[in-house]
């Protein structure tokens, strides 16, 4: 559970690979927001296992990943993943809690570059990660995706419905 006093953020959708809470087979992240960062914390279970007892590098990439996309509540913007680097610094026990915080390094037009760490509770930063989204119109989602609710998903969605949004 993270820190009290922090707002927390809605998951993109239910079933969210990232952030959907029903969505068995993905992490189920909880985020918060500190400021202009966003955070989780999260501990890698026996289900994202890589190598015996430590987390898979891909696991620990998609929680940046998803990470990052609350960053978009930050900037109030809708944007995807172009590019995403993470530098794996040292290996993750699993169950072993680690707090990952990303945010807005800046912006550049349609580019949005991120960054992120995650630091475990020894006080360890065992990966960071930057990356570069790009700026997008719902259209994207109805043009590219399959399910044919995503536009009135997208209308009921915090980002849109926000004030002014
Ligand atoms: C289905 C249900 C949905 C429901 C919705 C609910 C609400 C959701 C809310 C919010 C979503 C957040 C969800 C977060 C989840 C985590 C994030 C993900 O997993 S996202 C998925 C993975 N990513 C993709 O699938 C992108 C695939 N790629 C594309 O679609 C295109 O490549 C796209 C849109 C990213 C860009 O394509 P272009 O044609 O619009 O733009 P171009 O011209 O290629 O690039 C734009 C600018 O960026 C520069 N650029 C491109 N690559 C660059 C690079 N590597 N370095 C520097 N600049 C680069 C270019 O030079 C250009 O710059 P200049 O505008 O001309 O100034």
């Amino acid at each position: 559970m993270a820190d009290s006093g922090f707002a927390s953020l809605p998951p993109h959708h239910p079933q969210c690979l990232g952030c959907g809470p029903d969505n068995p087979a993905g992490l189920q992240l909880s985020v918060y927001r500190d400021g202009d960062e966003v955070f989780t914390d999260l501990a890698f279970d026996a289900r994202h296992r890589g190598a015996p007892g430590l987390a898979h590098g891909g696991a620990i990439s998609a929680a940046c990943d998803d990470l990052f996309g609350f960053v978009l509540y930050v900037v109030e913007e809708i944007a995807v993943t172009r590019t995403l680097t993470v530098e794996y610094r040292a290996p993750v026990p699993l169950g072993q809690r680690h707090r990952i915080t990303a945010r807005l390094h800046h912006r550049d037009g349609r580019r949005l570059h991120l960054e992120a760490a995650g630091v475990g509770d020894d006080g360890v930063t065992r990966f960071t990660a930057q990356a570069l989204f790009i700026v997008v119109d719902i259209d994207h989602f109805s043009d590219h995706g399959t399910e044919h609710d995503v536009h009135a998903m997208f209308t009921q969605h915090p980002l849109r419905t926000r004030e002014g949004g």
